[in-house]
């Protein structure tokens, strides 16, 4: 459905996305996981042609998005990072503010802003101003607002960033709605719990590049075999450090403040050296536990940081 090839954006020096290529299939769920600086808005901003790239093209159904973004614009609904909403307006008047750039009018306007309001859960606020809306429910309505014109492919920018835990589950569980009910989504996050509960195809962005991609199960296979143990300790230091990477079998250390995992095949073998050397250094162990692989672990193995790093 949409293919982005070779697709590259540099400002002077910086490059932001540096010659990407993915393909969203109808009826997924593609997820585009990266830390912040990764290049993920950048390569929706050039989806949604606010900016053009470097180089590149984007194709949806095969048509040139770059060459005609008019009509294809239409077929896309963007939810962009930051809330596009006017604060001294009601939840409506909003949504028939955005109903209207898309051509819709009159009694159709009415009907789909009831029926958008089912679907984002804030029905009984519409005729609230937006300012005193929560910051879930903002985020709820600039889903809803590309949501109006019915597009076959929905593009959501980090739409849980700073939100409370419960419009978070509820934008979740609208994504796998609107998807079960056809939609196709592309889905930007820095959060790899959300990734791996919405998306049944992944890649992993970093520093402007594609570092690998697949579904969850496969991205989690370039692990196999490895494990983790995270440790919480007073507080860690170059010293402990150093020590543990004197161990054999130990693959990689990330070190927190008070936090450090170790990587490596069968940690589990490991753990009582493990915590020996950490007691013969002096530092003291406050909790322990083994972690299953996911995809923060694959992040870890594929660059060595974290995705909030
Ligand atoms: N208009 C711009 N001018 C200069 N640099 C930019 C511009 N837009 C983005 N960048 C830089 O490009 C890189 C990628 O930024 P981008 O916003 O695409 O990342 P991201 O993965 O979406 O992260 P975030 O979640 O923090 O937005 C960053 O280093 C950013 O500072």
């Amino acid at each position: 459905m949409l293919k982005v090839e070779n697709l590259a954006k540099y400002f002077s020096h910086i490059k932001a996305v540096d010659g990407i290529d993915f393909q969203v299939r109808e009826g997924e769920v593609f997820g585009l996981l990266g830390p912040n600086g990764a290049g993920k808005s950048t390569t929706i901003s050039l989806i949604s042609t606010l900016c053009p790239p470097t180089r590149g093209e984007i194709l949806y159904r095969d048509k040139s998005i770059l060459k005609e973004p008019g009509a294809l614009r239409q077929k896309l609904g963007i939810v962009p990072q930051d809330i596009a909403l006017y604060p001294t307006l009601t939840g409506y008047q909003n949504l028939s503010f955005w109903g209207g750039l898309y051509g819709i009018r009159g009694r159709d306007l009415k009907q789909r802003i009831e029926e958008v309001a089912g679907i984002i859960g804030i029905h009984d606020r519409l005729k609230d101003k937006v300012d005193q809306y929560s910051g879930g429910m903002k985020r709820r309505l600039n889903i809803g607002a590309a949501l109006l014109h019915r597009p076959e492919l929905l593009i959501m920018d980090e739409p849980t960033v700073g939100i409370d835990p419960q419009s978070r589950k509820h934008i979740l569980d609208t994504v796998l709605e609107l998807n079960r009910q056809g939609m196709t989504i592309l889905y930007t996050s820095h959060y790899m719990e959300e990734v791996e509960y919405l998306c049944s195809a992944i890649c992993i962005m970093d520093q402007g590049k594609i570092i690998a991609s697949g579904s969850r199960d496969e991205l989690v296979d370039l692990i196999k075999g490895q494990s983790q143990v995270a440790l919480k300790l007073e507080e860690t230091g170059p010293d402990l450090v150093a020590q543990l990477e004197k161990m054999e079998g130990i693959e990689s250390i990330k070190a927190g403040e008070d936090e450090i995992i170790i990587s490596g095949e069968n940690i589990e073998a490991l753990l009582a050296p493990i915590v020996s050397r950490i007691n013969e250094t002096g530092h003291h162990i406050l909790a322990m536990g083994l972690k299953k692989p996911n995809l923060e672990a694959v992040f870890l193995h594929l660059t060595g940081k974290t995705l909030r790093d």
